[in-house]
């Protein structure tokens, strides 16, 4: 920069700063970033050298958490495989096969610079029941505490079809809400999010998504590889997530990922869209999925999205879907539109008899245990 005092001074964007020197940061890698160019073995070299940037940045004091894809990929070669399987019980088998590989590459790597790494295979489920939450969340402390980088995938062999993220950016996003990080890296196979197809003529690098608006003409695609999964809309997701927790997100390739974690204009940054909520209320509103809905009247659409009132039953009027008490459902208004998600305290066969009928004459009805709210304002998130 030029001491010229006639230049203004542009200051390095804030959110580029909050990632150089973020004290706690997720760093998500995708397939492609670490398989060669036939996609089925791992690459040793783009491996290696993504460990390197992050033991750098260990070793200078920083929490480093690692979301690692690849285990599908890795599993490829292997089993003989020449593409990505179309059928859950090969992607499964394959992830079987792979992710050993990939962890015992990793423990080599991190090795080299006196790291040690902890592996962490985590379902939908990890994340969304409030008990393993907890769980995972302790575990997750106690190895950073420890000094040791967590390499996180999720739990392929055993995730179903219904269960899965099958992508880990969303996985990656809400990992950085469980251990409160304060920046998300996502690498990937290109440098940054375009404003149209990335390896087309003309089109351009998006230096920065301040809010949601700046993506209105961007067109966002899939995967541009035989091995990755969600593309860049699984990305733009995930940053939106990290986002509504105030976490920053970096999108760049392995690649830059130097220049990126020092902050360097490379990339495209995604500013969040919220100051820190609590996290269990984040979880509630972006790691579950409903498993069903329930309709509620005017007046109780107001208490909940102005008094911040539980969900009582006189306020229901309709329920849609098959779900067990401590499902997660969305709370809709008469018009359908969703205002809430909460974790519902009733089975979908127990809610009929209860609806529009004040506590107290439930209460007397059915005994005591009626008395109880249908959603807890503690397990509601207004959206
Ligand atoms: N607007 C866009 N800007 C950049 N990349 C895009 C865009 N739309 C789609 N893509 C594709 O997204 C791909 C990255 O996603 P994916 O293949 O799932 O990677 P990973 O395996 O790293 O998760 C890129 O290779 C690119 O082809
Ligand atoms: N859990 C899977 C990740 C699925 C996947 O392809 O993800 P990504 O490459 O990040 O789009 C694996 O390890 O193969």
């Amino acid at each position: 920069m030029t001491s010229d005092t006639s230049d203004v001074e542009v200051a390095a964007p804030p959110h580029r700063g909050r990632i150089a020197t973020a004290q706690r940061v997720v760093v998500k890698v995708g397939s492609s970033s670490l398989t060669g160019a036939g996609g089925g073995r791992l690459h040793r070299p783009a491996l290696d050298a993504l460990v390197d940037a992050l033991a750098a940045r260990r070793l200078t004091g920083s929490q480093v958490l690692l979301v690692s894809s690849g285990a599908i990929a890795a599993g490829l070669g292997p089993l003989g495989l020449a593409k990505r399987p179309w059928e859950l019980a090969m992607q499964q088998a394959a992830a079987s096969v792979g992710q050993g590989a990939l962890l015992a590459a990793y423990q080599d790597a991190f090795a080299r610079h006196g790291l040690t790494v902890g592996q962490v295979l985590l379902t939908a489920d990890d994340v969304t029941r409030r008990s393993h939450y907890t769980n995972a969340k302790r575990t997750f402390d106690r190895l950073l505490e420890l000094g040791i980088v967590p390499v996180v995938n999720e739990n392929d062999t055993v995730a179903t079809q219904e269960i899965r993220f099958g992508d880990n950016d969303r996985l990656a996003a809400l990992v950085s809400h469980l251990v409160g990080a304060d920046a998300l890296v996502l690498l990937t196979d290109v440098d940054a999010l375009y404003d149209g197809a990335p390896r087309r003529a003309g089109s351009r690098r998006v230096p920065l998504v301040a809010t949601a608006a700046d993506l209105d003409d961007i067109e966002i695609g899939g995967t541009g590889s035989a091995v990755g999964s969600g593309g860049m809309l699984t990305k733009v997701e995930a940053a939106s997530i990290a986002g509504a927790a105030g976490i920053p997100t970096l999108l760049t390739s392995a690649e830059q990922v130097v220049p990126g974690l020092a902050g360097a204009d490379v990339g495209t940054v995604f500013a969040p869209s919220a100051t820190r909520r609590a996290s269990r209320k984040l979880w509630l509103a972006h790691a579950t999925t409903a498993r069903g809905r329930l309709v509620i009247d005017e007046g109780a659409v107001r208490a909940l999205t102005h008094r911040r009132t539980s969900l009582l039953p006189a306020g229901v009027v309709a329920i849609e879907g098959s779900f067990g008490g401590g499902d997660a459902v969305d709370v809709c208004g008469p018009d359908g539109t969703v205002v809430a998600r909460g974790l519902v305290n009733y089975a979908s066969a127990e809610l009929p008899k209860l609806l529009g009928r004040s506590t107290r004459e439930l209460a007397r009805a059915y005994g005591p245990e009626y008395e109880r709210e249908v959603i807890h304002r503690d397990d509601l998130v207004i959206l």
